[in-house]
């Protein structure tokens, strides 16, 4: 099996983390990212905005797109209230059978359900295929461009939000999303906040967005 940075971070992690602990996997991940190897967790500080934003939504059933080794998944899964599930889609092979190993590591296993393939397919099956009504919280943090595609599929052509879903973004400065915030800032369907931050590990600026989406207008009542 080809040793790369996502599978020694996976190493690092089965042998030096608590099993069971989601918190211990967390912070073990960060420990190494940000001593031994950069990676694109979301990471400890932006990881607490994504906390605050998790507890006060308190959602049932929330989507993450773009697993990676699986470090929000676990981060978000450790927050979750009872019966709480969390579906994460990655298309990366590799980074999914990483990811697998961390999640049943971490022991959220039954909370967190991995979708493997690209989000511009999954997304229009999870109404039928994994029996998802609505979506309480869209956590954004996978190819830039697919920002904005893929909420407006969310949207759309799914109806995924109910009203007060909350959508967060990562990367909206660095690597950044114009488009994407072009959209939603203009978009009166949503009420957006800026969380400044710095990208995960550096000292270079970074930004997540919230977006708390309205309600669909009366146009869509006809
Ligand atoms: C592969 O680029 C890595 C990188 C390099 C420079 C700056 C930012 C990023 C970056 C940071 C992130 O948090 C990311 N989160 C999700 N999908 C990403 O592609 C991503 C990229
Ligand atoms: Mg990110």
């Amino acid at each position: 099996m080809a040793e790369n940075k996502e599978k020694r971070i996976l190493n690092f992690v089965l042998q030096n983390a608590v099993r069971g602990d989601p918190q211990s996997v967390v912070d073990t991940i960060d420990t190494y990212c940000s001593q031994k190897e950069w990676a694109m967790n979301v990471g400890d500080e932006k990881g607490l905005i994504l906390d605050k934003i998790v507890e006060e939504t308190k959602p049932s059933v929330l989507l993450e797109l773009g697993t990676y080794c699986g470090y929000s998944a676990v981060r978000i899964a450790g927050l979750l209230k009872p019966g709480a599930r969390l579906l994460t889609i990655e298309f990366n092979p590799d980074f999914v059978a990483i990811a697998k190993q961390m999640i049943e590591f971490a022991g959220v296993q039954d909370k967190v359900k991995i979708l493997e393939g690209p989000s511009e397919t999954i997304i229009p099956q999870l109404k039928k295929k994994h029996e998802v009504d609505t979506l309480d919280f869209v956590f954004l943090d996978h190819w830039k461009d697919r920002y904005l595609p893929d909420t407006v599929l969310l949207l759309v052509m799914c109806g995924m939000q109910r009203k007060g879903s909350v959508l967060l973004a990562d990367n909206v400065i660095c690597p950044g999303a114009p488009e994407f915030i072009k959209y939603i800032r203009n978009n009166n369907h949503f009420k957006c906040t800026n969380f400044p931050s710095h990208l995960e590990y550096m000292k270079a600026k970074d930004a997540m967005e919230k977006a708390v989406f309205l309600g669909p207008g009366l146009e869509s009542m006809c």
